[in-house]
């Protein structure tokens, strides 16, 4: 019998657990209707104590969030003792991996994944989001090596817009901006801006700017900002991490400079797309016609409910469907099986 029978009845099929942390677990699991893999987050909610918050910040970021490179939120089951959180399936594993199995990456290479995160960053800014945990285990990838943003727990949408200043001490120190560390009042965004320079020297170097097993000294290195430049680094990444890794937040290059930055550029012609184009929002006929025909009920009826966006398992069935058309894959739902009599 399934450990989760509230999963099962909710049209998943439970595979291997990938990931554990804090908050609980994360399984690979199928979705039974669309056939389309997923993972969910299974957390105990008696366990979780004080993190139980974080969890909920998640999901309401997440559900206010579409765009490619930010990990989607299919649905939200919530039982008096767990709350199961399905989330889009990332099969290319962290990037961190990816890093250390190449030990460092090429310019180009770390160019592509580095365009990625500057367009989710400059959407989450423009929707009043900072992250504030940007780090490699927080970037994982999909199948095709797109880069995809988790773990919202941390983020924050400042009550007075992105201008106003946060004070809440929170991250992996490593990746954390002197700012955040001196524990003075600071833009999310400034920190966000630091956190993704931590994570260019990683994809660029193969190893962190600043790093030490004595926290004191590794807050020491981060608020004096000296960190090596090997050899191989060109003088416009050189330049680039200069700008990013700058102690002062007021001297730090801006989300609006990094996107025209002429090395984030190079190669493309163009700056990263900043303005998402929510397909997950919009209005397909075709899966909407496959769900009317499924469950026999009037198109108009369907689109009704799944626009309130209640992350429920009509919103995951949509959600995914989309997923299908998107990869071309026959837009088909599973006749649910009759129990033998
Ligand atoms: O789909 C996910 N992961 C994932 C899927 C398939 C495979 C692997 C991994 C391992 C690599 N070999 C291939 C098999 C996957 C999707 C979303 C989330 C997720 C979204 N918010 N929070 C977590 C987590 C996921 O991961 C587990 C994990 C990864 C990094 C930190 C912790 C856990």
């Amino acid at each position: 019998m399934s450990r989760y029978p509230t999963l099962r009845s909710c049209g998943y099929e439970l595979d291997r657990t990938i990931g554990t942390g804090g908050f609980g677990k994360v399984k690979l699991a199928t979705h039974t209707l669309t056939g389309e893999k997923v993972a969910i987050k299974i957390m105990d909610k008696t366990k979780l104590g004080k993190d139980l918050p974080r969890v909920k910040l998640e999901i309401s970021a997440l559900k206010n969030l579409s765009h490619p490179n930010i990990c989607k939120l299919y649905q939200v089951i919530e039982t008096e003792s767990h709350c199961y959180v399905v989330m889009e399936y990332c099969s290319g594993g962290e990037l961190f991996d990816h890093i250390v199995e190449k030990s460092r990456l090429s310019e180009m290479e770390s160019r592509m994944f580095f365009r990625q995160i500057i367009s989710a960053v400059s959407y989450l800014h423009d929707n009043g989001y900072a992250h504030r945990d940007l780090k490699p285990e927080n970037v994982l990838l999909d199948r095709e090596q797109n880069l995809k943003i988790i773990d919202f727990g941390l983020c924050a949408k400042p009550q007075g817009g992105m201008d106003s200043l946060l004070l809440t001490s929170c991250g992996s120190p490593t990746y954390a901006a002197p700012e955040l560390i001196q524990g003075v009042k600071y833009h999310g965004s400034d920190v966000d801006i630091w956190s993704m320079g931590v994570i260019l020297y990683a994809l660029l170097c193969g190893c962190l700017p600043f790093e030490s097993d004595n926290i004191d000294e590794l807050f020491k290195k981060i608020l004096r900002g000296k960190y090596l430049e090997p050899g191989w680094l060109s003088s416009g990444s050189k330049r680039l991490l200069r700008r990013m890794l700058c102690v002062d937040p007021l001297n730090r290059i801006r989300i609006s400079e990094l996107i025209n930055d002429p090395w984030v550029r190079l190669g493309f012609g163009c700056p990263p797309s900043t303005k998402t184009h929510d397909i997950d929002r919009c209005k397909d006929m075709e899966c909407l016609e496959v769900i009317s025909q499924h469950f026999d009920i009037d198109k108009e009826i369907v689109w009704s409910r799944l626009s309130k966006w209640k992350y429920d398992c009509e919103t995951a069935t949509y959600l995914l469907l989309l997923n299908k058309k998107k990869n071309g894959s026959p837009l088909v739902l599973k006749k649910k099986e009759v129990p033998n009599q």
